[in-house]
């Protein structure tokens, strides 16, 4: 009996010959990541609850500002000053203001086949690398930091088959919505979700992120892809660090709990509806409704693809009168490469608002809090109630192109009306 890939990689970090679901193994930690919405819960137990105070590997501990960058109160300035007095006095590494945490990590240090622990459920997004990238708590991130160790249960794993193309004006966000949509927000819970087909082969490496960045809102404890010629030209083009990774594969015997097949001809552009990830619809059913403020950005949305896309929308148009549209770039990087492209004076001259890239809209914590009653379009990764602003507001989630059309008209329509 084979492995699926995410069996193959716990086998690695666990340095076992073969792991099975359902077996507890204590594995290696390549790499830890902690950000500013809970660092300062793990230095505080750091500091004050342990006695040797070792970090495992500072070179492999990342801390990152990112939620509430720049600081917006003197409680959130003081949380950034605990992790700079830290990570200067352990010699960790530290990210202040270049981006959001998933894409740092993506940018500059995630390798195919590696395990991820990091303090924050969008960790999932590394396995669009090949890399098994766990949400923890503060407490886990601590004891992996600590001893370069966590233990876990080796989820099952569900196959997600996925063949055909996307057709014009829908994009992976849309894609996954609908796979969200059609499972439930538990409907992969403790699972791996495991992309694969020959429209994988297709995708990009955006698409490659969207996809396994959402696996969460399904509760699954991580999603994957296999690396393929995509991961390798990415870490080529994109990484100093540069080096042979290790491309593990799923085996064609690999035992999985459930198969799914989509065809992606068959997906449309959708909207997932106040106050619940899988409530989604297809965007015509929301045809009409007013909001208040647009957003593109996040882990899930905030690549330069998007970004294209918002631009190649929204160039030479006007933001409606009524429509507040926030963009904020995922990365540093992102941000320069719109630039050098002409995009950020293309979203501007139409009305929209240019952030550092950070969190923003999608935290609802930081910028862009939307007021009593008010209706948020958002390719953030939540609508939970009282996500972006008071319990009476209202998040919808879409793609880029559906919020940049809407932002347009002034009221939600689909995208493949003006692209
Ligand atoms: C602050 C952090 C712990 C949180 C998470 O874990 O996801 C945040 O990033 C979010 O998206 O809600
Ligand atoms: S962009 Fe949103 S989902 Fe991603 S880490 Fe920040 S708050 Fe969490």
């Amino acid at each position: 009996m084979g492995m699926t890939l995410g069996e193959k990689i716990l086998c690695r970090a666990s340095n076992n010959q073969k792991v099975t679901a359902g077996q507890i193994v204590t594995a290696n930690v390549d790499l830890c990541m902690s950000n500013d919405g809970t660092s300062h819960i793990t230095i505080n137990m750091f500091e004050n609850q342990i006695k040797h105070k070792v970090i495992h590997n500072p070179d492999n501990t990342i801390f990152i500002a990112d939620h509430f960058m720049p600081s917006d109160s003197v409680e959130t300035a003081n949380i950034h000053k605990i992790m700079r007095d830290f990570t200067n006095k352990y010699q960790i590494k530290f990210h202040e203001g270049d981006g959001v945490c998933h894409q740092i990590m993506i940018e500059s240090y995630v390798q195919p086949g590696t395990l991820v622990a990091g303090a924050d459920s969008h960790t999932c997004s590394y396995g669009a690398l090949g890399a098994f990238g766990i949400g923890v708590g503060s407490t886990d991130f601590l004891y992996a930091m600590v001893t370069g160790t966590t233990w876990l249960m080796v989820p099952e794993s569900i196959k997600i088959k996925l063949k055909g193309n996307l057709k014009k004006g829908v994009f992976a966000r849309d894609l996954m919505l609908s796979i969200i949509g059609e499972i439930g927000a538990n409907g992969a819970n403790y699972k791996i979700m495991e992309f694969s087909g020959e429209a994988v082969d297709n995708f990009s490496m955006n698409d490659r992120i969207v996809l396994c960045n959402l696996a969460i809102e399904a509760g699954a404890k991580t999603g994957l892809m296999e690396p393929n010629q995509v991961v390798e030209d990415y870490l080529k083009n994109n990484r100093t660090d540069y080096r042979e990774g290790v491309y593990l594969k799923a085996d064609e015997d690999g035992v999985y709990c459930k198969e799914l097949s989509y065809n992606l001809d068959e997906i449309v552009p959708v909207i997932a509806r106040p106050h619940c990830i899988d409530d989604v619809v297809p965007v015509s059913e929301c045809e009409g409704i007013k909001f208040h403020q647009g957003f593109i950005g996040s882990c899930s949305n905030g690549r330069i693809e998007e970004l294209r896309v918002a631009a190649s929308i929204l160039k030479g148009k006007k933001v409606a009168k009524d429509v507040r549209l926030i963009i904020t770039p995922a990365s540093n990087k992102v941000y320069l490469q719109a630039l050098k492209e002409g995009l950020i004076n293309i979203l501007s001259e139409a009305g929209a608002m240019i952030m550092n890239p950070n969190c923003s809209v999608c935290w609802g914590s930081c910028q862009g809090v939307i007021g009593e009653n008010e209706v948020l379009l958002s390719t953030g990764t939540r609508n939970f109630k009282g996500r972006c602003g008071p319990a009476s507001s209202k998040v919808y989630l879409s793609s880029a192109a559906t919020v940049a059309a809407s932002a347009i008209r002034g009221e939600i329509c689909d995208p493949r009306e003006v692209l």
